[in-house]
């Protein structure tokens, strides 16, 4: 029965069967009630023509019912429908079990995928789509499996029903073999017409669900910048359209549904027309004709079953397709088993190291964007080194770089003369700690936020705050460490949250320290205290610190100046002043800039 193209139904019965693969034990159970209500469905029909050959007819003859008689009516048909419903409601849970398990299943799959998965994966594919793809699809793929076990029910069904025909009336058989063929072809003819909707609605709900996330992670610029009037046309029109396809859909399936119902419908008086001849020419009797006309009644809903997995199939093609463009994506990172050394400062190496990106050019066709090229770094352990250039000019790609985020197209990182290529998974993060430009709060507790689940004691969490200078404002939260600082850290100004993304840093006791722009929603006084008592805590930590602030610059050992991704000068800041002219535009720039700060700052002061 091939009703969607072959190559949808090819795929979609490989999705069906990783899926048994995924849940063996579940789906057998689910299939074997299933069968078990098939089977009983299919007795009820022939119980009942049973007991009315030998209870009913006979009654009515005597025109007197016995108390016997209708203790074996009722036993009967309770013994029937009582193992009917065990049928069901084992395929139900069963059924149930196995398609939220493999739901479960696969999107705890796709979520450590995206953990493997490298920055330069992730660099690609928008967040939304990373949503829809843990939820909507993995959704979508296993949501056949509903009324899959069913549908096996059915087909036993209908070889049962076909049986029973044969074997009561031959001519009451050739109804049945005319009806249920009919049954199948309003079926292909209804999948037909089902798979391009579902498939389109399917992938319209991905969009949504992507612009959704876009509208939402943007509403700070959305609402600032009033435009709140695009944004929620932009939603309207794509919530408008996944609406369209699914009235389409629900159009499509009422225009059939009438029309297949109908057929078992049309079965039953096509068998009582047939019977009742056949019952007048004596060659039939009346019980064996109520018998079939019930099996053909009881058949229209379950084999509506067979109609709705065929229906499901696109769609489950669609959502594996996206799932497994996850699942199969490449590129993870290889690791070595090499440890770090621990117990000092880190000397950190970059040899040549290039990294560029991955972009689309106007054409749509990939393209190359170098951000870092050629860089050789070489920090002294327990040293200071503030990487300072114009904007774009690689600064967060080398901190990425360093700490093994993304691997260089050429050259090496090495830390104590390890290249962290050949260092076993999670060997650099346990050495080095790497504070970004944008912080991420959990929706969790200060002090959850600080140790991430690590084991670490009060006093730590406060040694660790205070160096970053946030002891003053945890102590003043309302239940202090124990503070919830909502979602994202909704709760906290900008330089709290950098504060508490420091303090996570510093109570691991790195040996090797990046802070990527981790100070600049602090006013400079205080990212002077921070930067400072880094230094005296840290004489085992070497620190690479991306700069925009003279202050921060002035505590550095060395600058490295760059611009374009290239490394164009390196010494002390008195050096690079001397002798390189962009240094010293930008460091002249970051100076007024501090100036006007404090200037406005006073006339506040004055003001007050
Ligand atoms: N995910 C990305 N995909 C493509 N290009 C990128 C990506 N991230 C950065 N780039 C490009 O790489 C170059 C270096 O970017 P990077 O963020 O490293 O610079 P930066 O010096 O840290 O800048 P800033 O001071 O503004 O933070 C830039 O040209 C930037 O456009």
């Amino acid at each position: 029965m091939n009703v969607p193209p072959t190559s949808t139904l090819r795929e979609g019965l490989a999705v069906i069967g990783r899926g048994i693969k995924g849940q063996p034990r579940w789906f057998s159970l689910a299939v074997l009630g299933s069968v078990v209500y098939g089977v009983m469905t299919s007795l009820t029909a022939a119980a009942i023509g049973y007991v009315v050959r030998e209870a009913v007819t006979p009654a009515i003859a005597a025109r007197h019912v016995t108390a016997g008689q209708l203790w074996f009516i009722g036993g009967v048909m309770a013994a029937v429908v009582l193992t009917t419903i065990v049928g069901v409601i084992g395929r139900r849970i069963a059924g149930g079990v196995a398609m939220y398990n493999l739901g479960a299943m696969y999107r705890r799959r796709v979520t450590r995928q995206y953990l493997r998965l490298p920055l330069r994966w992730h660099h690609r594919h928008p967040s939304g789509q990373l949503l829809s793809n843990a939820n909507a699809d993995v959704e979508a793929t296993w949501n056949i499996f509903a009324p899959l076990p069913m549908a096996l029910g059915v087909i036993v069904m209908l070889v049962f029903g076909i049986v029973q025909m044969v074997v009561v009336d031959p001519w009451l058989a050739v109804v049945g073999l005319t009806v249920f063929p009919m049954l199948f072809l309003a079926n292909v003819a209804f999948q037909r017409a089902m798979s391009p909707r579902v498939t389109r609605a399917q992938q319209l709900r991905a969009d949504v669900s992507e612009v959704a996330h876009e509208s939402f992670e943007a509403a700070l610029i959305v609402k600032s910048l009033g435009r709140e009037d695009h944004e929620a046309e932009r939603f309207r029109a794509v919530t408008h359209e996944l609406r369209d396809a699914n009235i389409e859909v629900g159009r499509t399936r009422g225009r059939f549904d009438p029309a297949i119902e109908a057929i078992p419908t049309v079965g039953t008086l096509a068998v009582l027309f047939v019977g009742t001849l056949r019952v007048r020419s004596g060659l039939l009797s009346a019980a064996e004709v109520v018998q079939i006309a019930y099996l053909f009644s009881i058949l229209a809903f379950p084999v509506r079953a067979l109609g709705w997995v065929l229906a499901e199939l696109p769609r489950a093609v669609v959502g594996w397709n996206r799932v497994s463009a996850v699942l199969d994506a490449t590129g993870s990172m290889a690791f070595g088993d090499r440890s770090l050394p621990t117990g000092a400062a880190s000397h950190l190496q970059a040899e040549r190291l290039a990294y560029a990106y991955e972009i689309e050019d106007e054409a749509g066709d990939a393209d190359l964007n170098p951000a870092v090229v050629d860089v050789t770094l070489d920090v002294a352990p327990g040293a200071t080194v503030a990487v300072v250039g114009p904007t774009g000019s690689g600064k967060s790609t080398l901190t990425n770089l360093v700490m093994r985020l993304v691997d260089p197209d050429s050259g090496a990182v090495l830390v104590d003369d390890v290249d962290l290529r050949e260092v076993r998974h999670g060997g650099v993060s346990e050495v080095a700690a790497l504070v970004a430009q944008q912080t991420f709060m959990f929706d969790d507790s200060v002090r959850g936020n600080i140790t991430l689940g690590a084991e670490h004691g009060d006093d730590a969490v406060w040694r660790a705050l205070d160096v970053a200078q946030g002891t003053g404002f945890v102590e003043k939260l309302p239940q202090g460490l124990d503070t919830h600082v909502g979602e994202r850290g909704a709760s906290l100004s900008g330089g709290q949250r950098q504060r508490i993304a420091l303090a996570r840093a510093v109570i691991r006791q790195p040996q090797l320290l990046i802070l990527d722009d981790a100070t600049s929603a602090v006013d400079p006084s205080v990212e002077q205290a921070i930067l400072g008592r880094l230094r005296e805590a840290s004489s085992g930590t070497t620190v690479l610190v991306v700069a925009y602030r003279m202050a921060t610059i002035l505590l550095a050992d060395e600058v490295v100046y760059l611009e374009g991704g290239r490394v164009v000068d390196h010494g002390s800041h008195a050096q690079l002043l001397g002798r390189c002219v962009g240094y010293e535009r930008l460091v002249t720039a970051y100076a007024r800039e501090a100036a006007e700060r404090d200037a406005i700052a006073a006339d506040e002061e004055v003001s007050r």
